[in-house]
């Protein structure tokens, strides 16, 4: 019997190590979920993401399906998905970025497969706000919202937010965020090396649904459902 093509053999061992936390009867979120099983998945990630990169046509190769540069805007594309977690192969053209934003309850892994991004995290105004409805101020009331797929409101002022960091990295360098850390925003680097931009792949568990994002220079928060590039290799409609 012929191995799995390593973007599957990862998949199976992403379902494994959440099924096994599952059957220890946890939450899988950054919210209800142990430290000790967080530990536990966390390592589990790490390790099956690893053998995935260095796999022989694992990584960057493996990514080919994927692979979708749009001229506007980075494009997500989705490789697998369950209750559990969300797997997607995001492309990034050079100049392109995401606006800081949250994840929800997911916990969040970011690691890049060809080029190189730089990451900014932010302070975030709604830690411990898990209810998607409370205000985080007073102040806080409904704003026009963009004419964008997927927008659902906006809400004025924009909170403040501090800068807490900054990294860049290209291949095999594994991020991970969740809203207890904070709000960040990812772009393609200046100096990627890569012609197209850069290329990353994303865990997110479990599948985030709707996000906050911050846009300081319109001074609103808009609540959004993520959309998709493309799914299984196939563009979505
Ligand atoms: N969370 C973003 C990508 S990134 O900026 O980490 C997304 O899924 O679109």
């Amino acid at each position: 019997m012929s191995s799995p093509a390593p973007i599957e053999a990862l998949v199976e061992e992403l379902k494994a190590a959440f099924a096994a936390e599952r059957k220890r009867g946890e939450a899988l979120d950054y919210v209800s979920q142990s430290g000790e099983s967080f530990q536990r998945l966390d390592a589990a990630v790490r390790g099956a993401v690893d053998r995935f990169l260095v796999a022989p046509g694992g990584g960057f190769a493996a990514a080919a399906p994927y692979l979708n540069f749009n001229d506007t805007h980075y494009t997500r594309n989705l490789v697998a998905e369950n209750e559990d977690f969300e797997l997607m192969v995001l492309c990034w053209g050079k100049g392109q970025g995401s606006r800081v934003h949250n994840h929800a309850r997911s916990h969040g892994w970011v690691t890049a497969l060809a080029g190189r991004v730089e990451e900014t995290r932010y302070n975030n105004p709604r830690d411990g706000l898990h209810d998607y409805s409370a205000p985080t101020s007073p102040r806080e009331g409904p704003a026009p919202p963009p004419a964008l797929p997927g927008v659902l409101a906006a809400t004025a002022p924009c909170p403040e937010l501090q800068e807490l960091g900054k990294v860049v990295g290209g291949p095999g360098a594994l991020l991970y965020i969740n809203d207890g850390i904070g709000l960040h925003a990812v772009r393609c680097a200046d100096d990627t090396n890569l012609e197209e931009g850069a290329v990353t792949l994303h865990l997110y568990a479990p599948p985030v649904r709707r996000v906050f994002l911050y846009e300081p220079e319109e001074d609103r928060v808009v609540q959004r459902v993520p959309g998709l590039y493309s799914r299984g290799g196939v563009r979505c409609q």
